[in-house]
């Protein structure tokens, strides 16, 4: 049995060793936890706190973060470690300044073992470090705080923790008395917040603001949701709920969108926020992830995209397209109704159909005209099941028929759904089945204003309660003002305002955290000349994207760029670190994206100019507008 120690005068850790827990009984501790404790007091701008309570033996506190110390001869259990980590960060809950509030990213676990101590496995969690190790791991890890910083935090917990008394050098702490502290006076805010942004580590990482880190930490009695304008730090927001989930569950927990770029770019976002934690977090499509969960089950789920066009293209040349194509003759918006209206809101009777709300789809369709559609779908299904293909809605329903039947072995511990607008209905049941309506266990992001794809749900329909579980977000901490300015005046309808019940905000009513920022607005003959132009006008022209609405625009972009010597790459393979090239891509890659510069160069007119497709194209512009941090050029001919 490992044997309690007296350390500091308190009961704290466990130990084994027998000759050592004499040396400690004698002096208090044993040798190499005086050397370690001595190496952690005499390092330079760190403050050392040490504890009277079991969990942890010392916190350090420097330019990287902060550090939770046990000193242990054994390795410690998970769950020990993991008490000692949720004990410092829930101390530090609060510590705030004119950058935000801390987060517990800034927190990690460090177990130090005597020089040969066997049996300490790397868990992944907290970092093991031997004895001789100890210099290299503090002089390790970029700065994120400012000695300010590491001051008013190390102050914090000298005043908040009865258990951690201060046992800092002030030979080595010059200063440490007096300063200013760290909190500052609004206006000084922004300023910080302006050259936060120029400092070599990533702020969002570090510091949230308070709504954020609220909602970071809420405790939700069931299914939450989170929405707010573009830029307004969802997506950073659903990485910091992430990994303080799995700081404090077990089992995995899983991050899904249906937008295509979005979990390569999440999970990159993840590892350099929560390294320790990334595998716990399962990043995926939701459709790779349905197609995987009925191949993991032997059942066919691969979508034959090629099969499923022509099965779509067979019956749009067939007679009964024609009434279709009288009412409205685009082949596009027919697909859409059976994809997103009538499929993707498992609609599986036409009685149901026939007097269903169609929010946002512009015509309205007699009930004559829905049964011919009607018919269409049937026959579409006809011909899908005669080449033996899936569509993308199939094999959504029936992964969710799969999960009726035989439910996961080990569910979820819990489920962040990101750009939820652009779910199907179906999309939102396989996630609710997935996630379940425990605690903590569904949160969903959105934004209404930037849905892309036709929906049209309530939550209601999938069986999603919010009863209140939501926040708004409205710092946005993206786009400079003049580009808030200029986005939020689009008409971009917001639908999720009707949809799923709860108060939304619109852009033109965001708070932008940083002002200035330039929109040019070009008019003119030579298109590309002008674009050209302007793009090498830029500070840097490679941290910036040449947008379009088409595929075929996004081609013909690339080339013009490739023959004027500027080096290209497709958006669909952007990070955070690409640099050298300029970007191209659809407005429907670019979710998840963000630039210093963003061109919108002139399209041929598509898509007619009804009212839904006027509403699509406005929210398509917003998502294009919102992705420029710094400068924005549009183009009108
Ligand atoms: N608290 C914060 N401090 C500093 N930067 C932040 C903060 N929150 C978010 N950001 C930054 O703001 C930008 C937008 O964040 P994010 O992508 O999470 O917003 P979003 O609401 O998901 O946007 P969209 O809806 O347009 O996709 C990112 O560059 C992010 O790093």
């Amino acid at each position: 049995m490992p044997t309690a120690v007296e350390l500091g005068g308190a009961v704290t850790g466990t130990f084994h060793p027998r000759d050592e827990q004499q040396d400690r009984s004698a002096t208090g501790e044993p040798p190499w936890m005086r050397r370690v404790l001595a190496r952690m007091r005499a390092e330079d701008g760190w403050y050392l706190l040490r504890s009277r309570s079991a969990l942890p033996d010392a916190v350090l506190v420097g330019p990287p973060g902060v550090l939770v110390v046990l000193l242990r001869a054994e390795p410690p259990d998970l769950a020990d470690t993991r008490a000692a980590f949720v004990r410092v960060a829930e101390l530090l809950a609060g510590v705030g300044g004119p950058r935000g509030l801390l987060t517990e990213a800034v927190v990690r676990t460090v177990v130090v073992h005597p020089e040969g101590a066997a049996g300490f496995g790397r868990s992944g969690e907290h970092l093991v470090l031997g004895e001789s190790e100890l210099d290299r791991a503090l002089r390790r890890g970029d700065p994120v705080l400012t000695a300010e910083e590491v001051r008013a935090v190390a102050r914090h917990l000298d005043d908040r923790a009865e258990h951690l008394r201060p046992d800092w050098n002030p030979a080595v702490v010059p200063g440490q008395r007096g300063d200013p502290g760290l909190f500052e006076v609004a206006d000084v805010r922004a300023q910080r917040v302006e050259r936060a942004l120029d400092k070599p580590f990533r702020d969002w990482r570090t510091f949230l603001d308070d709504t954020q880190l609220g909602v970071v930490r809420r405790h939700y009695s069931g299914p939450a949701r989170i929405t707010g304008p573009a830029g307004t730090g969802k997506s950073v927001l659903a990485l910091h709920r992430l990994a303080y989930l799995a700081r404090r569950t077990t089992g995995r927990l899983l991050f899904t969108t249906h937008v295509h770029n979005l979990p390569r770019i999440a999970k990159e976002d993840f590892r350099s926020l929560a390294p320790q934690l990334e595998r716990r977090i399962e990043f995926v499509h939701l459709h790779a992830l349905a197609r995987d969960l009925l191949a993991a089950r032997g059942r066919d789920a691969e979508v034959d995209e090629p099969r499923v066009d022509a099965a779509f293209t067979a019956v749009w040349r067939s007679p009964l397209a024609e009434p279709l194509r009288a009412h409205r003759p685009s082949k596009h918006y027919w697909r859409a109704e059976v994809e997103r209206v009538i499929k993707g809101r498992g609609i599986r009777e036409f009685e149901v159909y026939r007097t269903l709300a169609r929010r946002g789809r512009g015509t309205h369709l007699p009930a004559a005209v829905r049964s011919q559609v009607w018919r269409f779908y049937c026959e579409y299904e006809r011909e899908l099941s005669e080449r033996g293909a899936f569509d993308h809605n199939d094999v959504l329903m029936r992964a969710l028929a799969e999960l009726g039947r035989h439910p996961l072995p080990r569910p979820y511990a819990a489920v962040v759904v990101d750009e939820v607008q652009d779910l199907t209905l179906v999309g939102l049941r396989l996630v609710h089945a997935l996630s379940g309506d425990g605690p903590n266990q569904l949160l969903l992001i959105g934004d209404g204003q930037q849905q892309v794809y036709p929906g049209g749900w309530r939550l209601s329909e999938a069986g999603i309660a919010l009863r209140g579980r939501g926040e708004i977000l409205r710092r946005n901490y993206r786009n400079r003002g003049a580009i808030v300015d200029r986005a939020g005046a689009l008409p971009a309808i917001n639908r999720f305002d009707d949809l799923d019940g709860g108060p939304t905000v619109n852009l033109a009513a965001a708070h932008p955290v940083l002002g200035g920022g330039q929109v040019v607005e070009w008019t003119g003959t030579d298109q590309e000349q002008a674009l050209l132009t302007a793009l090498r006008a830029l500070d840097d022209p490679t941290d910036a994207v040449v947008l379009t609405r088409t595929r075929a625009a996004a081609d013909r972009w690339e080339q013009v760029l490739r023959a004027a010597g500027i080096p290209v790459q497709p958006l669909d393979r952007w990070d955070r670190r690409s640099g050298g090239c300029c970007h191209v891509g659809t407005v429907h890659r670019a979710k998840g994206t963000e630039f210093r510069s963003v061109f919108l160069p002139d399209e041929q007119h598509h898509g007619g100019d009804r009212g839904d497709e006027r509403e699509a194209r406005e929210r398509h512009r917003l998502v294009a507008m919102t992705r420029a941090r710094d400068y924005l050029w549009i183009a009108t001919r």
